[in-house]
């Protein structure tokens, strides 16, 4: 394993919501830490045993990436000593006292499942099974678990590209497990539109509830609109705001257009879901084709607040999108840039660009110091 960013080459051993009233559907092995013994032992970020700081466990080395701008702090754990605490990942990614970030990323070895929370062994088990020897655990900003992340998904396997851990090379696919299976994302590299390290992910099965089934407002704003669950492995309501293009069978809502919503504030969803919801805001643009639509989103997630791109929900987006007009395949434009979306019967389809920017060492006083706010604030 190599550090990201540093060049070299090294030798690398092989490692061993549903809702009800859904519709919808239902390897490759990768190398494993452990022969690059030099980048090993110069990161920080992947020493073994305990944390740099006695009652944290966070490493004192973190890196920054993003997607489209959805932005995490993320670091590997091979040994899995690295658990994050909730008020580690709360100020990992404040945006005043730590970091700042929309979430948080380990890479984590599959095998080392007792490590990680809400995952059933025999999940982990057939996952391994299926050539997905990292596991991508997300934790959203508040520190809340969730299911799936779209984006981290791809900063994640850039991530474990720059490491040494997946190469990528000869069309060779990542399998990445997650708390909503096996994803399996290939690098692109550099696409017109859409980024210079761009992935496709085959995001699996997703389920869409009865359209229009929720009202979903804004506080302080009069009005409402319809909004429609979709079940990408975690939950998202979606609510269609504009038709530039009449291409829907109307559009209900007294909302003010997408890019006039405020949503700093969690949107509020009747009738409520019980483990609650991301929300999407979504103006249908154009349809440049048959087969090929443009829209504009914005979304406010669980766990975090208004987000400049939400990978799930972009997914969630397509799937509605493709019911109510009948096409497929979608570009649609976030606050932080463009993604492609494919909507097949049996899966959904994501492309887009991932970024690593930077890498950050802790001071010790501070840290610790941040987190007593953080505890006790
Ligand atoms: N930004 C993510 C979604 C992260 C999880 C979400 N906030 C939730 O709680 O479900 C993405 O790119 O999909």
């Amino acid at each position: 394993m190599r550090e990201p960013g540093s060049e070299g080459t090294g030798n690398r051993e092989k490692s061993g919501s549903g809702e009800p009233g859904t519709e919808g559907t239902g390897s490759k092995r990768t190398g494993g830490f452990g022969g690059d013994r030099f980048a090993l032992e110069r990161n920080p970020a992947v020493e073994t045993g305990r944390s740099y700081y006695g009652r944290m466990t966070i490493p004192r080395i973190v890196y920054k990436g993003h997607g489209t701008a959805n932005d995490f702090v993320l670091y590997a754990d091979p040994e899995g000593t690295l658990r994050p605490e909730e008020s580690e990942i709360q100020f990992l990614c404040d945006r005043h006292r730590g970091l700042g970030a929309d979430g948080l990323l380990r890479l984590v070895p599959t095998r080392l499942h007792d490590t990680i929370p809400q995952l059933d062994a025999d999940e982990a088990e057939r996952m391994i099974a299926d050539g997905a020897e990292w596991f991508m655990d997300y934790y959203n900003a508040d520190g809340s678990v969730a299911e799936m992340c779209g984006n981290g998904s791809r900063v994640i396997t850039l991530f474990a590209k720059q490491l040494g851990v997946w190469k990528g090379e000869d069309g060779e696919k990542f399998a990445l497990a997650t708390r909503a299976g096996v994803k399996y994302l290939d690098f692109l590299g550099p696409v017109d539109g859409l980024g210079k390290n761009v992935f496709h992910v085959n995001m699996g099965p997703w389920k869409k509830g009865d359209d229009g089934h929720y009202r979903v407002s804004l506080v302080g704003v009069p009005g409402n609109v319809r909004g429609t669950f979709v079940d990408m492995g975690n939950p998202h309501v979606v609510c269609i705001v504009d038709d530039l293009v009449g291409v829907t069978r109307g559009v209900d809502t007294e909302l003010p257009g997408v890019e006039a919503l405020d949503l700093s504030r969690p949107p509020v969803v009747e009738p409520p879901l019980e483990h609650g919801q991301n929300v999407e805001f979504v103006r249908i643009e154009s349809l440049a084709g048959v087969d090929c639509g443009r829209a504009y989103m914005r979304v406010n997630e669980r766990g975090v607040g208004e987000t400049m791109s939400c990978g799930t929900g972009l997914c969630a987006t397509g799937v509605v999108l493709a019911s109510m007009t009948g096409v497929s395949e979608w570009y649609i434009r976030i606050r932080g840039g463009v993604v492609r979306v494919d909507v097949f019967p049996d899966r959904v389809e994501l492309t887009g660009d991932a970024r690593i920017v930077g890498r950050f060492e802790f001071l010790e006083d501070d840290v610790d110091d941040a987190t007593r706010a953080v505890h006790f604030a």
